[in-house]
């Protein structure tokens, strides 16, 4: 006989005869002994069998058991194929059912359960197919190095997976690297379909931002047919995938420094059938050997990216420009004081009317501190093209795109700055509306 997935499960119980059942019970839930996350059941021959924790029990419960029942009543132990689980564990959530699992593995194996060991459980974890992928708060207890391995077999199978790791924090570090540990299973590598790209990628050397997905689907919109484009922090290829499957850019240099995350691109670029029109730069950007070849140039890296500006001027086009889609995250908190520049009337405007009327939102100061550095960033990298090229250029504010909020008050957002020289920028801007599909708004 088989159970779910193809397995069957063995558990041990004790048999005893049905009038002695009530009796048995009493017993074993009062030594905590009782597995509850199996029904007792009848056997063929009409004795009772009762699910125990663990996989025995020992002479002296047993002993116990016969003496206390009647004294021709029979108490032994059997194995029991493919019990069935209880009414209880059936309608309990993964968390619950984790909760009882380890439960019956910790007073199974003679310890005790303690609210410090429930406290300690996680209450969120990213699932990636089989591979189950636990927050940094949780299993610190020094308890459950005893467990292990087991330990590990049981979270997996309770929470559904196979393989099981652990997130630590993200370092500090401008490669944002992981601290996962693998604790089940023999590789990290996992696989996402998102949008109708596959992205694979090994969990215990590179992240998967879920949080990124409106901008994935708005770069997945953009028409870019024809278009160079430069993805300063590829990682494993989050957006020069969508740049060129659905956006239909005709090349994408795409940068890393990561080789992990590089490696995990170039199978990308293979296993969606794109990598003759990627060139990988493994390697620090700022060091890039590439110069006035781009239409459009990504610079995804939060919280900013803004180490990544002279390089991005130095790689857009120099005679036609091109646009600039820089991510990065903007702080408003309610007592920042708002000045906008005096080049932004509407700005100035929009702030005055804010204060009179006393509506002060914390949405509508966040959109004003996104304007302001919007603002800040045109002109930074107006002056930075100047300094480059020797020439002056326009810089416009085609749109600033919310991604995510990081609480409070802090806002990761994409700049879309259209940058064009000012010999050309009568027929570039009309180019930038169309390649972007939207006009100048916040
Ligand atoms: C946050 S990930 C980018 C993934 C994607 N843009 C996102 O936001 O989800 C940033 C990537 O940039 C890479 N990176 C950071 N600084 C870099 C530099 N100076 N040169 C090349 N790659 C860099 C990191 O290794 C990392 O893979």
């Amino acid at each position: 006989m088989e159970g779910e997935g193809g397995k069957s499960e063995v558990i041990v119980a004790v048999v005893t005869e049905p009038q002695f059942t009530q009796h048995c019970r009493e017993y074993l839930e009062k030594h905590r002994l009782l597995d509850r996350r199996h029904r007792v059941k009848q056997l063929p021959d009409g004795t009772m069998a009762l699910p125990i924790l663990g996989e025995t029990l020992s002479e002296q419960h047993l002993q116990a058991l016969k003496q206390r029942g009647a004294p021709d009543s029979t108490c032994r132990l059997a194995q029991i194929l493919n019990p069935v689980p209880s009414k209880k564990s059936q309608n309990c959530s993964p968390a619950q059912k984790l909760c009882q699992e380890l439960r019956c593995l910790v007073e199974g194996q003679g310890h005790t359960w303690s609210a410090e060991l429930e406290k300690d459980l996680p209450h969120s974890w990213q699932r990636h197919g089989d591979l189950l992928l636990l927050n940094e708060d949780s299993f610190r207890a020094a308890h459950w190095k005893k467990l292990e391995p087991g330990l590990w077999k049981t979270v997996a199978s309770a929470l559904g997976g196979q393989r099981l790791a652990k997130r630590g924090r993200v370092s500090p570090g401008g490669t944002r690297a992981p601290k996962v540990i693998l604790l089940l299973g023999a590789h990290g590598w996992v696989e996402h379909v998102d949008n109708g790209i596959r992205y694979t990628f090994d969990v215990t050397q590179s992240m998967f931002s879920f949080g990124n997905i409106t901008e994935k689907l708005r770069v997945a919109s953009m028409a870019c047919a024809g278009e160079v484009l430069v993805d300063l922090y590829a990682g494993i290829g989050y957006f020069t995938l969508p740049f060129l499957i659905h956006a239909n850019a005709a090349f994408v240099h795409a940068c890393e420094w990561d080789p992990h995350a590089a490696a995990a691109l170039r199978k990308n670029l293979e296993l969606n059938g794109v990598v003759d029109r990627c060139c990988i730069h493994l390697g620090d950007n700022r060091q890039l050997k590439l110069w006035s070849i781009a239409d459009r140039v990504n610079l995804g890296l939060i919280p900013s990216s803004e180490e990544g500006w002279p390089t991005a001027c130095r790689v857009l086009r120099q005679d036609t420009g091109g646009i600039l889609h820089i991510h990065h995250n903007v702080e408003s908190f309610p007592g920042k004081e708002l000045q906008l520049p005096s080049s932004s009337e509407a700005g100035q405007k929009e702030q005055r009317a804010a204060r009179n009327s006393g509506r002060q939102t914390p949405a509508k100061i966040a959109k004003l501190e996104w304007q302001k550095w919007a603002e800040a960033v045109a002109a930074r990298i107006g002056a930075l093209l100047l300094q480059l090229h020797g020439k002056p250029w326009e810089t416009r504010i085609l749109h600033v795109q919310p991604v995510k909020s990081y609480a409070p008050h802090v806002d990761h957002v994409v700049l879309d700055l259209d940058c064009r020289p000012f010999s050309c920028s009568g027929e570039g801007v009309g180019k930038a509306e169309r390649s972007c599909g939207q006009g100048p708004k916040v």
